[in-house]
């Protein structure tokens, strides 16, 4: 017997990561080749916005996706995530010429809190959410709050793409395939700042940290690499990451959804105090996931330069999110 269909919400569709996401959802990628769509799709009340929605979704239609089982475009949160299962939040408000990362923080701040408030009022009541528009943990921890009635562990933003670039940069430097590096991390922050943690990756049972075994390179050329990747990408491209980002996004929700068949893989998920960040804060973390759930790795040695690394995007995390608090 065929599986009921499970309702998607997309933000932003419209938008370039939308239109490197919707077709993936479409063909069963993000959530298993017997698993039905509905895909709840939400863009701004413009008329450009909204013409371009309506495109996206004729190109959807001529795609005849045997599990697509429908397709919806909103303007209002409110009606975009009716009963919705998963929730991918895309859409933000980009940095303009001008205005200072605070500005940035209130502009989103009106964004995620309305969504936020959607979800709680509309959605399942077990809906997944991941936040990619950027700042994604700080979006994705207004959500949260603004979402009392949800549990706040199902409000998690999107560090994966941190994880898959550190992932590709070892892969190159230790020559090994990419497909076969275990027990990768990124803690923290989906900025500069994010501290991707190979000290424990293994290819085959061999440690990679063995393999490089050059903290020079580590510090000044793999951790600045992965940290200013989405700057690079914007330097070559004019344009921020899309695809891979979209790549990221259904990575996250495959695992979560489906299970991580005991790998680690890094989400940015609420804290509950674990390795001393404070409760509430939506930090990437190792996790592995099970039955649709995940559970933060613990127990991990935390040496004194992954320390001053962690201490590093927890205090900026806390600066954005002290810089919200009184919108919340
Ligand atoms: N977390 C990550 O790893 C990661 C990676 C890449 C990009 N991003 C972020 O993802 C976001 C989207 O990137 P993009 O390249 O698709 O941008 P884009 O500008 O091409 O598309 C964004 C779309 O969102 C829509 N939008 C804006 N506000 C909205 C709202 N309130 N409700 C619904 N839709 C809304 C816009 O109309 C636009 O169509 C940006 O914030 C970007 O910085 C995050
Ligand atoms: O860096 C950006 O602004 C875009 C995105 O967050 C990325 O990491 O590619």
């Amino acid at each position: 017997m065929s599986k009921k269909p499970v309702r998607v919400a997309v933000t932003g569709a419209a938008g370039q990561i939308g239109y490197a996401l919707l077709f993936r959802i479409a063909s069963g990628e993000m959530l298993g080749k017997d698993q039905p769509v509905i895909l709840q799709l939400l863009e701004i009340p413009d008329e450009k916005a909204q013409n371009a929605l309506k495109g996206v979704i004729m190109e959807l239609e001529d795609c005849a996706f045997p599990l697509l089982a429908g397709i919806e475009a909103h303007s209002d949160p409110m009606t975009a995530f009716k009963d919705t299962d998963y929730a991918l939040l895309v859409g933000a408000r980009p940095r303009g010429p001008g205005m200072e990362r605070a500005d940035l923080l209130a502009a989103n701040a009106q964004i995620f809190t309305a969504q936020g408030k959607a979800l709680n009022a509309v959605a399942s009541r077990n809906v997944k959410v991941l936040v990619v528009g950027n700042p994604a943990n700080t979006n994705a921890y207004i959500a949260m709050k603004s979402a009392p009635d949800l549990p706040a562990k199902n409000f998690t933003a999107m560090l994966r793409l941190d994880h898959n670039r550190a992932a590709s940069q070892l892969a190159a430097k230790a020559n090994f395939a990419v497909g076969d590096i275990k027990h990768l991390t990124v803690w923290g922050n989906h900025s500069p700042t994010m501290y991707a943690d190979y000290r424990f990756a293994t290819v085959d049972g061999k440690s990679v940290k063995d393999m490089i075994n050059d903290q020079v390179w580590n510090k000044d050329v793999f951790l600045p690499t992965v940290g200013k990747r989405g700057a690079a990408i914007i330097a070559a491209r004019g344009l921020s990451s899309a695809a891979s980002a979209a790549n990221a996004a259904i990575d996250h929700m495959r695992d979560w959804a489906l299970g991580s068949n005991g790998e680690w893989v890094t989400m940015g998920v609420p804290s509950n105090g674990e390795y001393g960040i404070p409760a509430g804060i939506v930090f990437g973390f190792p996790v592995t996931t099970a039955n649709g759930e995940y559970k933060i790795v613990e127990g991990l040695e935390i040496d004194a330069f992954s320390q001053e690394c962690i201490d590093k995007t927890l205090a900026e995390l806390q600066g954005e999110q002290d810089g919200v608090k009184h919108l919340l």
